[in-house]
């Protein structure tokens, strides 16, 4: 994930591969709470790994269930219905799959068997509307209190108290549908009769009350249903856990995918794995609309394959209320489109994550785009001019999802501008690992992808301000000296003169070279000691005197040049291997300051060492790599010059970062 407070996506110009998706967040949370209800274990297979339902498990655990890893499964021991925790107070953070339906099956358990139970989340759950599921809760007789606002969490849900099981309880279903998943998922604890349900008002979101029904009925329960008007659980249900379960991939996550397919893969399909024709998830008719709108489209039982058909794409009018997640992909589809796109019914967008209706459009227009907007509708033309914009993401998941498909505006106009996601994070909730896996199917321009080069000589930190930067800003690291130190140490292990300059560059296409967790390996050696070491950095210093070692490693060197971008440290990368470099520092510091750090590094090792035959080391070392004629270590004409001899190293990266940000158009 990435964990930085910006990322920014350079032009991206075309997709193909296959992407394995998480798993769903809606089937995941409601397997959990109907393994938690039920007596004995489940095992519970590709679950989805994310912020909603970390909170779901953290959850089941406080409230006695026992929940651990097993392989690849997650295993829960279920309650059997039986309270074992009487207090709790559950985090549940933004997730309306953990929120709703937990808030009725423990008003539910607390009624029945007595406790006090207070479920709270961010900010942002605390304005998502609960009140219509409250007053049905309370209309059946549980005891529950407005611990914030009426009609919002913070809630408390007490008991015991008496529940009235013969009149039906009734429950609205135009602002959620998760209010009726939540009494559908909790109500058959008390089924000693046949309990009905009402909806009130028309039900919006309606394919996922079919995802509920379809897994009460994996765990026993056989609703029985009047259309979409009334529900009633058979007396004498019973949670009975089918022992394992596999989860399907997220439909709603899979609509990025399908939009990139539409939009950027011009050759061979995207193919996306773990949802298909057969999914529970009403998400997976997102594949029509994106049909409508030109993709090609072909299904499996549980894949899908997505390329592009018609281009640029069709604008269409689409009611959206049966796919309400994955209906935001289109908005950011709509730029690539002929005409206009309008989205309708879709009012639920205001109390999700964020008011998505007024997130989409505010941040559609930074992009240049015409969007207008109404209480549950949304128009947004097609985009000629594209600005770079700095996109807030407002901690909605999908907001930071569908705005990576903008960066695809090279194929639609000359004047391509990159994309900045704020916060991109947020995609923890349900696809923490988004913008890896977009990166894996995406091709861009080498020469889009930024580069960042930081050379200098020996012991200037250049290392550690570039891990530093890479780290702020969500990039690949090159660390080239490593190259030419494990060309080095291979060249002296494999016994070669180290002056033959053609003997040592033919073992470079050899040399099973990877880079892993900061970590340096040869085969399955770590090798990253080793190449640290004084000995090592002047076979490297030796080697790379030769310009046919310098040739072989030139591709291994370009081929870093990755999304999101590059940070490379070394002697030469802004003058030779990287000359087209967005940003180039050259980083000095006194050979004093230098031979003091390196025998600080030394000693903290416990490595003993002599200041002043360090100084004259690294003072030769310098004189050799400035006058050598292959690549001399010089800065780049276009460098900025830092000498860090009397900074900290916050300061240094703050430096770099600030030039970086200059650069940008945002
Ligand atoms: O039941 C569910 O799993 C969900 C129902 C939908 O909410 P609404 O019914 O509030 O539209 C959807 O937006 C949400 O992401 C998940
Ligand atoms: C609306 C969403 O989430 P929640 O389950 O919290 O309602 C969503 O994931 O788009």
């Amino acid at each position: 994930m990435f964990k930085i407070p910006f990322l920014d996506l350079p032009p991206l110009r075309g997709a193909t591969g296959t992407v394995r998706l998480p798993g769903s967040k809606s089937i995941s949370n409601r397997v959990l709470l109907l393994a938690a209800l039920s007596e004995g274990k489940t095992f519970v297979r590709d679950l989805l790994a994310s912020d909603d339902t970390a909170v779901m498990l953290d959850a089941l655990r406080t409230l006695g269930c026992g929940v651990w890893r097993e392989g690849d499964a997650v295993v829960i021991d279920g309650l059997g219905g039986k309270l074992r925790a009487k207090e709790a107070q559950l985090f549940l953070g933004n997730a309306g799959t953990a929120m709703r339906p937990l808030t009725a099956a423990l008003a539910v358990l607390a009624a029945t068997q007595g406790g006090s139970f207070e479920v709270s989340g961010v900010p942002r759950m605390h304005e998502r509307p609960i009140g219509d599921l409250v007053d049905a809760l309370r209309g059946l007789g549980c005891a529950i209190d407005d611990l914030g606002n009426a009609g919002y969490p913070p809630l408390r849900l007490r008991g015991p108290s008496a529940l009235a099981l013969d009149a039906p309880v009734k429950v609205r279903g135009d602002v959620s549908s998760q209010f009726l998943t939540a009494l559908l998922l909790a109500l058959p604890l008390v089924a000693e009769r046949d309990i009905r349900i009402e909806v009130i008002g028309e039900l919006i979101s309606k394919p996922y009350i079919e995802i509920t029904l379809a897994l009460l009925a994996r765990f026993g329960i056989a609703v029985k249903r009047e259309g979409w008007e009334a529900f009633i659980i058979p007396a004498g249900s019973r949670y009975v856990s089918p022992g394992e379960v596999f989860v399907e991939g997220d439909a709603s996550s899979a609509s990025y995918f399908v939009g990139l397919g539409a939009i950027a893969a011009t050759g061979t399909p995207i193919r996306i794995e773990g949802v298909g024709s057969e999914s529970l998830q009403g998400d997976v008719r997102f594949i029509e609309a994106a049909a409508a709108m030109g993709a090609e489209v072909k299904t499996g039982p549980n894949w899908l394959e997505v390329r592009r058909g018609a281009w640029p794409l069709k604008g269409i009018t689409l009611d959206c209320n049966h796919i309400p997640d994955a209906a935001m992909t289109l908005t950011v589809m709509a730029l690539y489109a002929d005409g206009p796109t309008t989205l309708t019914n879709i009012a639920s967008w205001r109390v999700k994550e964020t008011d998505r209706i007024a997130a989409m459009a505010t941040e559609l227009r930074k992009l240049g785009a015409t969007v207008d907007e109404g209480p549950d509708w949304i128009r947004v033309e097609p985009l000629k001019d594209w600005k770079a914009a700095s996109i807030h993401t407002y901690d909605d998941h999908r907001v930071a999802m569908c705005f990576s498909l903008a960066a695809f505006n090279g194929l639609v106009t000359e004047n391509t501008v990159p994309v900045r996601i704020l916060e991109p994070h947020c995609v923890a909730k349900t696809f923490p690992d988004y913008f890896e896996t977009l990166f894996g199917v995406v091709t861009a321009n080498a020469a889009d992808i930024p580069v960042i080069t930081i050379d200098g000589p020996t012991a200037s930190g250049k290392g550690t301000l570039a891990d530093e930067v890479g780290k702020a800003l969500g990039f690949e690291v090159l660390d080239s000296g490593a190259l030419y130190r494990v060309t080095g140490l291979a060249a002296r292990r494999a016994g070669l003169d180290l002056d033959n300059g053609d003997a040592v560059a033919a073992i470079v296409p050899t040399l099973k070279l990877s880079f892993r967790d900061g970590h340096v390996f040869l085969g399955d050696e770590d090798v990253s000691a080793r190449l640290r070491a004084e000995a090592t950095g002047l076979l490297a210093s030796q080697v790379a005197a030769h310009a046919q070692v310098r040739q072989a490693l030139n591709q291994l060197q370009l081929d870093f040049r990755r999304l999101p971008g590059l940070v490379a440290d070394g002697r030469d990368m802004g003058t030779a291997i990287f000359p087209d470099a967005t940003l180039k520092v050259f980083l000095t510091a006194s050979a004093a300051t230098r031979a003091e750090r390196r025998h600080k590094q030394l000693i903290s090792k416990g490595i003993s060492a002599n200041i002043n035959s360090l100084r004259e080391d690294l003072e030769a070392r310098d004189e050799r790599d400035k006058n050598r004629s292959a690549s001399p270590l010089t800065p780049a004409q276009d460098a900025q010059l830092l000498d860090n001899s009397a900074l900290t190293i916050e300061a240094s990266v703050d430096q770099v970062l600030g030039w970086w940000q200059q650069r940008r158009p945002f």
